[in-house]
């Protein structure tokens, strides 16, 4: 596999710097925290890190609204912390990818400054304005009806020209018109190459597919006659002219400094839509994050984002594998991962974290299905030693996002007391917030995150004491250690974890998650099976001995479990294995 680019088989971990390590005591993460804990990470065995956004911002939604891409927000540290990070990381031979976000600016940057100053600012285009419309009362209406993400209009007034303007997110949010070539070319130069030629090795590149919008920006079909904002994700994914963008962007500035790629793509439940962005001789990205799994339990998140809906295994099951579309027939790639910082615990959702023994036993066995899928692996920043959810006792106080807040702000107003229940409760399933509270390094007071006395920005869990890095360090039968045995498990089997084809097996198999990996590019006849008890009870897992005949042998257990009963092995709740036959 040496011909292989080494994102491939590297493992990716996400730092969500304001909740990942304080230096300062001001209960804000920063970048020397991150980097006073580079050997944590090299030890864990990550190749990359990811930093979600550390640019100036006025933080309306966590820094996705960059009010400067070439400075960084005072509380995370200075530009010289950027190149010590760079360069201890490099030392230790893991690289830096930052987190680029070009589909929209925050309000404040002089970008859109200067583009809502006047009608005929040469920056005015660099925006999507429109004028308004009027109702049958002569009553000012927005351009269009379209729902945003945060819940509301996607379309703000603005009074100083008394014209609206477009952004998908918050109203702090404005998106940038891509259809203007000199502003393509700003973001090439102004944020990309700027890091680029510092030395950062690639980006993380944030609603990818949103860039190019239907230019005739018509009113989309009511779904929802209760509400005044209707989803209209067709407007602006995947639109006219988003494969001529993204291609000219790898043109022009990631293919000449060699910078991988990984693009968030959301709305595309279609693998033949997103085999396109990935497909190594288009020359667009390397590889993308699609969100179908991830979601799951989750609404429309162009509507009831927040009302959960349970669902089963096979569900779960049937979408890995439609994800799991690397078959060798072309040159297009794929991501593994099951957290990230807009979702909540894996444990909590995938897993069974009611009781501490099923929480440690359940965390493997979803260590052990991620490190086994075919595609480049991405780590959560606590997803290794299994945190989890915020605790169901924490009120609506303790939600800090802004999406979380649009929609329970939503709720109230709605006046309908069922909805506000049911968003709660969803919220306390799947809110972003519950992937965001300070990172769990030991026992001491706030968690180790900040020093004693400090008020972390969110609230530190409640569990921190039995969960946390300290407790799980030299600990053989600790989650954090599960993972460091299964990400080099995946590296000394990559041939079939990470590059081979995935066939899946019992689809409809609601306790017992079973697949078979091949070798697609080494052509040998190696094959590895896994198969995953995802219940509380024993179950019999697939038939092994069927499949590589008397040859299977063990290669892991989360459990140190081992018995076969003719040719299937008896797994223990929660117990995951994988077989060989070499
Ligand atoms: O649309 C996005 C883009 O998210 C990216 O873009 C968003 C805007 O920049 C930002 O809030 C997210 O943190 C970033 O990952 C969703 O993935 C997101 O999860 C949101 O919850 C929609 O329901």
């Amino acid at each position: 596999f040496t011909n292989e680019p080494y994102w491939k088989d590297a493992t990716f971990y996400q730092v969500y710097p304001a909740s990942f390590k304080d230096s300062n005591g001001d209960g804000w993460g920063d970048l020397p925290g991150l980097i006073s804990e580079l050997d944590y990470l090299s030890d864990l065995g990550v190749d990359v890190i990811w930093v979600s956004p550390i640019f100036d911002s006025p933080q309306k939604d966590m820094g996705y609204d960059v009010r400067d891409y070439q400075k960084i927000y005072a509380p995370y540290g200075s530009i010289e912390d950027v190149d010590i990070l760079l360069r201890e990381s490099h030392n230790r031979g893991m690289k830096v990818i930052l987190d680029l976000v070009v589909n929209h600016t925050s309000q404040e940057h002089e970008w859109f400054q200067e583009s809502r100053s006047s009608k005929d600012n040469p920056k005015r285009d660099w925006y999507i304005w429109k004028p308004p419309r009027y109702d049958a009362e002569g009553t000012r209406i927005p351009p269009t009806n379209w729902r945003s993400y945060f819940a509301g209009p996607t379309w703000t007034f603005d009074e100083h020209t008394r014209e609206y303007y477009l952004h998908l997110y918050a109203s702090d949010q404005p998106d940038l018109n891509w259809d203007n070539a000199s502003c393509r070319r700003a973001i090439y130069d102004n944020t990309m190459r700027f890091w680029l030629d510092r030395g950062v090795d690639g980006f993380r590149i944030d609603t990818v597919n949103k860039y190019s919008k239907r230019q005739d920006f018509v009113d989309a079909p009511v779904t929802d006659p209760s509400s005044p904002h209707q989803s209209a994700p067709e407007m602006w994914c995947n639109g006219p002219r988003i494969h001529e963008f993204i291609h000219e962007m790898n043109r022009d500035v990631l293919a000449p400094y060699e910078a991988v790629s990984v693009g968030e793509l959301s709305n595309t439940p279609d693998p033949r839509q997103v085999r396109p962005y990935v497909s190594a001789r288009a020359q667009e990205l390397d590889m993308v994050f699609e969100f179908s799994l991830i979601r799951l339990g989750t609404g429309n998140i162009l509507g009831p984002k927040y009302i959960y809906q349970p669902f089963p295994l096979s569900k779960m099951k049937a979408l890995t594998q439609k994800w799991q579309f690397v078959d060798g027939t072309d040159d297009a790639w794929t991501t593994v991962f099951v957290e990230n910082h807009d979702n909540a615990r894996a444990v909590c959702r995938f897993g069974d974290s009611s009781t501490p023994e099923l929480w440690n036993k359940s965390a493997k066995t979803i260590a052990l299905w991620q490190v086994t899928l075919t595609g480049t692996l991405f780590l959560y920043q606590g997803q290794e030693i299994g945190m989890t959810n915020m605790p169901s006792s924490w009120g609506i106080e303790e939600y800090k996002d802004v999406e979380s807040t649009g929609f329970y702000e939503e709720a109230v107003q709605s006046g309908d007391p069922e909805l506000i229940k049911k968003t709660l409760h969803g919220l306390g399933h799947l809110a972003r917030d519950h992937s965001r509270i300070p990172f769990q390094w030991d026992a001491s007071p706030n968690a180790g995150f900040t020093r004693e006395g400090a008020t972390p920005w969110m609230r530190v869990h409640d569990e921190y004491k039995s969960i946390n890095v300290a407790r799980q360090r030299d600990d053989p039968d600790s989650i954090l250690s599960f993972y460091k045995k299964a990400l080099t498990l995946r590296k000394q089997h990559r041939d079939l974890f990470v590059f081979g084809s995935f066939t899946l097996l019992d689809p409809e198999d609601e306790s017992v998650f079973s697949y078979v990996k091949r070798d697609i590019k080494g052509h040998t006849d190696k094959i590895a099976v896994v198969t995953l008890n995802m219940s509380g009870e024993q179950q019999m897992g697939t038939d092994v001995a069927s499949i590589l005949g008397s040859e299977a042998r063990l290669v892991v257990s989360t459990q140190d479990g081992s018995k076969l009963v003719d040719g299937r092995p008896v797994l223990k709740p929660w117990e995951g294995r994988v077989y060989v036959n070499y």
